[in-house]
């Protein structure tokens, strides 16, 4: 199965490459797509260095995955992998959260009554539901816990903001800034799709001290050297 995984940045990308015993990142071959380019692994593996943020993560993924769908190559999963937040205390810093909901948490209305997703509105989509099958398998393999990752297009950095998300999705364990981008292009596409997090600070106050952003790296190779067996045995037809 040819599978993609974005991240945001190209030290996440590479962090993923070192868990392919002998194709690190050195290894890999470049492959242009309109606008960004693909690192291509052996074995159907494409890591993409999608950008920050929702709007240029979409916009990698789609130009991806339309070039492989013109080539007659479709990729059968996206996952969107990187370091991100996470919601004491149920995701400490250096845990992993595998997403079951990808919720974009600023996509709607303020009122004077409060936020209103656009769903709330008639129209859109807020959440995308990975399959809970591979998500189970996932989780198994890597240890990581289950529940929203919220997809933002500002780093929360005050504890009032924290509470507030916490209280409109009680399940969210983890915030970052590309998931929901990467599951709208996916979905457009018709490809399903994963979000795996390494918690790289918590979400809250902004305090720059208490990121551990290399920690989160090594976590994140960890985990794809983990759950590589899996998602290459992944049947797409058992969701
Ligand atoms: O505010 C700072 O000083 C600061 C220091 C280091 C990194 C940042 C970022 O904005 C990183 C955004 C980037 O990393 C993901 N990420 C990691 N933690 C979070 C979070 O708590 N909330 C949202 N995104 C996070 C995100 O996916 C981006 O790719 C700021």
């Amino acid at each position: 199965m040819h599978i993609l995984v974005a991240t945001a940045v190209p030290v996440e990308r590479d962090a993923v490459a070192r868990a392919f015993p002998g194709t690190g990142p050195e290894a890999a071959v470049e492959v242009p797509r309109p606008g960004t380019v693909l690192h291509r692994l052996p074995d159907g593996w494409d890591l993409l260095a999608a950008g920050v943020g929702p709007a240029l993560a979409a916009a990698s993924t789609a130009a991806a995955l339309t070039a492989a769908a013109l080539d007659s190559a479709p990729y059968g999963l996206v996952v969107s992998a990187g370091i991100g937040g996470g919601f004491a205390p149920d995701a400490p810093v250096g845990s992993l959260v595998v997403a079951d909901e990808i919720t974009a948490a600023d996509l709607g209305a303020e009122t004077a009554d409060g936020f209103l997703p656009v769903t709330d509105l008639g129209f859109g989509t807020v959440t995308h539901r990975p399959p809970a099958g591979l998500v189970r398998a996932v989780a198994a393999a890597t240890g990581a816990r289950t529940g929203t990752v919220l997809t933002g297009s500002t780093v929360t950095g005050t504890a009032e903001r924290a509470a507030l998300l916490r209280a409109r999705h009680p399940r969210a364990l983890a915030e970052a800034m590309e998931g929901f981008g990467v599951a709208e292009a996916a979905a457009a596409h018709g490809v399903p799709v994963l979000e795996l997090r390494a918690v790289s600070n918590p979400v809250g106050p902004r305090d720059r001290a208490a990121w551990r952003i290399g920690d989160a790296l090594t976590a994140l190779t960890d985990a794809f050297g983990k759950l590589a067996p899996v998602l290459r045995s992944w049947n797409p037809h058992e969701r």
